[in-house]
């Protein structure tokens, strides 16, 4: 599937044995047809009401605790398969709440961000994570500079730019998303305000690369803005692949709206399983 853009494969096991480890991730990602930015493997459901546990790899095996695009596809592929229009996921960040938003597509509540620098994480204390020092260019003109930093289940650093065409993200992005100030790395983001309801994005994401669309990247961009008083607290995010609506609600939950998409279906051949278990 892919969430504007956003390439997933989601991997539905509930009811098989075999589980995903970052090796059968990779292998995965290699074989015809395979190709991902996130893998969201689905589990049996651990927890009542909930309809499958959920881990989300990254196409170099890395794991991360959010996926909002792939959370969007997830939600889409349950709902076309067993009806509904609401449900809940378990993921390593917690519960999730996934609404069928008709010709919107699917709504993911992405839960409350994180600010505090060792939820980030942060190497180091930063006492206000709206404006870190953290700068690559020259010391006096510095290209890129004091991002904001937040967690919405997975690191995010947001750059403000007036254009975010004018940088080479693909280049600084591995510096930046491998910086020492991020212990867990962290995903990078070039966004623009383009008014109070809009921002662009382009990212460059953690374990993967430059990527048409990221949806906790969205999230991450939007609460930076309204919280730097850039924008309100509802924008829509427009990225390479397309657009998606953010809206920071009063009480801190985020939710994200957009399209996905259904690309092809296939079989994962079990040597990927059996070749990591011998
Ligand atoms: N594309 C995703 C984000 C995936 C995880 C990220 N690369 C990380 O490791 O944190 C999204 O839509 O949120």
């Amino acid at each position: 599937m892919n969430g504007i853009g956003n390439e997933i494969v989601v991997l539905d096991l509930r009811g098989r044995p075999e589980r995903v480890t970052p090796a059968a991730a990779r292998a995965i990602a290699a074989l015809p047809g395979g190709h991902f930015d996130q893998l969201m493997a689905l589990y049996p459901p651990r927890t009542p009401g909930t309809k499958a546990a959920m881990a989300i790899f990254n196409v170099d095996g890395s794991q991360s605790f959010a996926c909002g695009n792939g959370t969007r596809c997830v939600g889409r592929y349950l709902f076309d398969a067993e009806g509904g229009t609401k449900l809940l996921l378990e993921t390593r960040a917690g519960l999730l709440t996934v609404t069928d938003a008709g010709a919107r597509g699917v709504t993911v509540d992405m839960g409350k961000p994180k600010f505090d620098w060792a939820d980030i994480p942060l190497a180091e204390p930063f006492h206000d994570t709206r404006a870190i020092e953290l700068q690559i260019g020259p010391i006096d003109a510095p290209v890129l500079h004091s991002p904001s930093v937040v967690n919405v289940g997975n690191p995010h650093a947001i750059f403000w730019v007036a254009d975010v065409e004018a940088h080479d993200l693909g280049r600084f992005g591995p510096m930046l998303e491998n910086h020492p100030i991020f212990p867990e790395r962290a995903n990078i983001s070039l966004a623009a305000v383009t008014s109070p309801a809009s921002l662009t994005l382009k990212v460059w994401e953690r374990g993967v690369g430059l990527t048409r669309a990221c949806g906790s990247a969205a999230c991450a961009a939007a609460v930076s803005a309204a919280r730097t008083g850039r924008t309100g607290r509802e924008v829509a995010v427009a990225l390479p692949g397309g657009t998606l609506d953010i809206l920071w609600r009063e009480d801190g939950h985020i939710l994200m709206t957009g399209p996905t998409a259904f690309e092809h279906r296939g079989e994962i051949p079990a040597a990927v399983f059996a070749a990591e278990a011998a």
